[in-house]
């Protein structure tokens, strides 16, 4: 039986903890388009939660609702307990926040090391400016956080590739970059906008298998947004869907399967 005060532990004996973050009533306008229509869920420590529906249902809107890229028109995020205002990107990071994104976004010319390291900037205290030149403490500084680099390096089996620059690498394996250097910002929740999405069944299967490994080793809660129904059935504790900007079935992934509402969503049976 779930508490849904305390959380629970998973058939795979992970723990799902307490409510991380809330999101309560948001409604999503831009202009004249409603994309999220009084959208209530939330997120609890340590859980793997997709967010699915068709296309143009509002997913994207609602990962960047929870990234604080946009501040809702109407409702309010919840975070640890707190109100969330309207907040810079830095201050997002500062947070606990890292994402990734629907189309890959590394410096093409830049080695694996370096994109990964530009994931610890808000982390780091003395500075671009110092760090370029070696001052003081600089140079020890970027040394412990080098150290953490080469940890994700080689927790996602990256190691072979690290002077590569990034630009020279197969699709599957910059998508594999781009997860290292979120983590690389020892994020509290990881956001993951179709990580699979353009994968081969080969990338596909390495990718679920960081995904859980990242949230088993780490403890990080994981929102993603997925096309394909056997990552999101295979990967997620919980999963919301959303169809035209409304939230039409929110649970665990076999009771959402046969929830006729997204039965009928993923069929394009007609609206009232
Ligand atoms: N910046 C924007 N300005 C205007 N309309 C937008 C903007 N972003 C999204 N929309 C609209 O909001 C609705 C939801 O879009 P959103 O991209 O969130 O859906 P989605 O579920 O992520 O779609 P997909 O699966 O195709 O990526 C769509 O009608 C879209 O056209």
């Amino acid at each position: 039986m779930k508490d849904m005060n305390e959380g629970w532990v998973t058939a795979d004996g992970r723990k799902i903890g307490g409510v991380l973050m809330e999101l309560r009533n948001i409604t999503l306008k831009f202009g004249g388009v409603t994309a999220i229509k009084d959208i209530s869920f939330d997120i609890r420590d340590g859980e793997i939660r997709a967010i699915i529906g068709p296309n143009g249902a509002g997913k994207s809107s609602m990962l960047n609702v929870i990234s604080g890229f946009y501040v809702p028109t109407e409702g309010s995020v919840w975070f640890k307990g707190y109100q969330r205002g309207p907040m810079k990107p830095y201050q997002v990071a500062q947070l606990g926040i890292a994402r990734t994104f629907q189309n890959i976004a590394l410096f093409d010319g830049m080695s694996v090391l370096d994109n990964i390291m530009t994931g610890r900037l808000t982390l780091m205290k003395s500075g671009l400016f110092s760090q370029a030149f070696w001052w003081g403490g600089a140079s020890r500084e970027e040394e412990a956080h080098r150290e953490k680099v080469e940890k994700i390096i080689d927790f996602l089996e990256i190691q072979n590739i690290r002077k590569t620059p990034v630009g020279r690498l197969p699709y599957g394996l910059k998508k594999r970059v781009e997860l290292a250097r979120a983590l690389a910002a020892e994020p509290k929740i990881l956001l993951l906008d179709e990580p699979m999405a353009g994968m081969n069944v080969e990338e596909k299967e390495d990718m679920c298998r960081f995904i859980l490994d990242v949230n088993d080793e780490f403890g990080t809660t994981i929102v993603l947004i997925e096309h394909d129904m056997g990552v999101v059935m295979d990967l997620s504790d919980r999963v919301v869907v959303m169809d035209y900007g409304k939230k039409i079935g929110d649970g665990p992934p076999e009771e959402v399967r046969s929830n006729q509402a997204v039965i009928d969503a993923y069929l394009g049976v007609a609206h009232d």
